[in-house]
């Protein structure tokens, strides 16, 4: 199987690296491409065999299934750009919330997916969201998840509840990440503890707690029931915790949904101007 990635920002050099780690790919199956050059050779470098491509032209033609690692905003121009180079046979990938499966399969003669992945996967770990079009084969499904699993856990969800599922499992890592910080940096300013050695215990903790939810079969509610002994300092804590939180989450998931609402037109308006230049 050959896998194209157009796009090698953050999330295209993350996962090409991640794959070819974990072993799901050689280098030389991985054709990559990017509006700065400069980039696809450095992760050549990194990685010998693997086919930097001048052109998205290159990396359609050559791959079986193509990543579009780029932003929503930039979908429309690169999908004008390699429609032609696209067979029934081959399978392109979005890995952005707001792109809808319709707008691509409107535009592109060929197999589609969605798959939202997360920073977390560079360890191999958390999921990778995974939503089909009407013309995906089960044979395409089960090839990408079982590539997929090589770094993540592949979880199959409805598009309606893609943005809600993307809050929390890729961009959760940037709020825990910010309430972790905030812990710390109370604990240096009350306490005087080093940061980083606060950090260390800190992430620790975190992943203590995310196995204890996944492999110890154990809930939030269970966690915060064992730890907070009653009369306890825990409970203490919590019971603040309840006071001085309320409606915080609320006002995150409008948030996000605001923005995704706002770059749902956007995206939209990008599809139009493409058509219309295409007159
Ligand atoms: N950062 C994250 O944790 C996650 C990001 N995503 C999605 O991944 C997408 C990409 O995000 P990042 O990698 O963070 O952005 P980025 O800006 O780091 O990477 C985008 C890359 O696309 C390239 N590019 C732009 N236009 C191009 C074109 N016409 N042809 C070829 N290459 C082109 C840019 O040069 C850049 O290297 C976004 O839509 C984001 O929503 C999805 C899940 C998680
Ligand atoms: O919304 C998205 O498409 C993803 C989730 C995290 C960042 N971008």
């Amino acid at each position: 199987m050959k896998i194209g990635f157009i796009g090698a920002g953050s999330m295209g050099s993350l996962l090409i690296e991640a794959f070819i780690v974990a072993e799901a790919a050689e280098p030389n199956q991985i054709y990559v491409s990017n509006r700065t050059f400069a980039k696809v050779e450095k992760l050549a470098l990194k990685f010998p065999g693997l086919q930097a491509e001048e052109t998205n032209v290159a990396v359609a033609q050559h791959s079986d299934i193509i990543f579009l690692c780029i932003k929503p905003h930039e979908f429309a121009q690169v999908v004008a750009e390699i429609k032609s180079y696209l067979t029934k046979d081959k399978l392109v990938v979005s890995i952005t919330s707001p792109v809808l499966l319709r707008q691509l399969e409107q535009e592109l003669d060929c197999q589609i997916a969605k798959v939202i992945p997360s920073i977390t996967n560079k360890m191999w770990s958390g999921a990778t969201l995974c939503i089909y079009g009407k013309q995906i084969t089960k044979a395409h499904q089960t090839e990408l998840e079982k590539l997929l699993a090589y770094i993540s856990e592949p979880i199959r969800i409805e598009e309606s509840f893609t943005r809600i599922v993307s809050d929390i499992s890729s961009c959760g890592p940037a709020f825990f990440a910010f309430l972790l910080q905030q812990f710390i940096e109370a604990a240096v300013e009350e306490t005087g503890i080093a940061r980083d050695e606060a950090m260390m215990i800190a992430g620790n903790m975190l992943l203590g707690t995310g196995l204890l939810l996944t492999e110890g079969g154990m809930t939030t509610e269970d966690v915060q029931q064992r730890v907070a002994v009653p009369g306890g300092i825990t409970a203490q804590a919590l019971a603040m915790l309840q006071r001085d939180t309320v409606g915080i989450f609320n006002n995150l998931i409008r948030t996000t949904h605001n923005k995704y609402y706002e770059d749902l037109e956007k995206v939209q308006a990008t599809f139009n101007k493409e058509e219309v230049s295409e007159q």
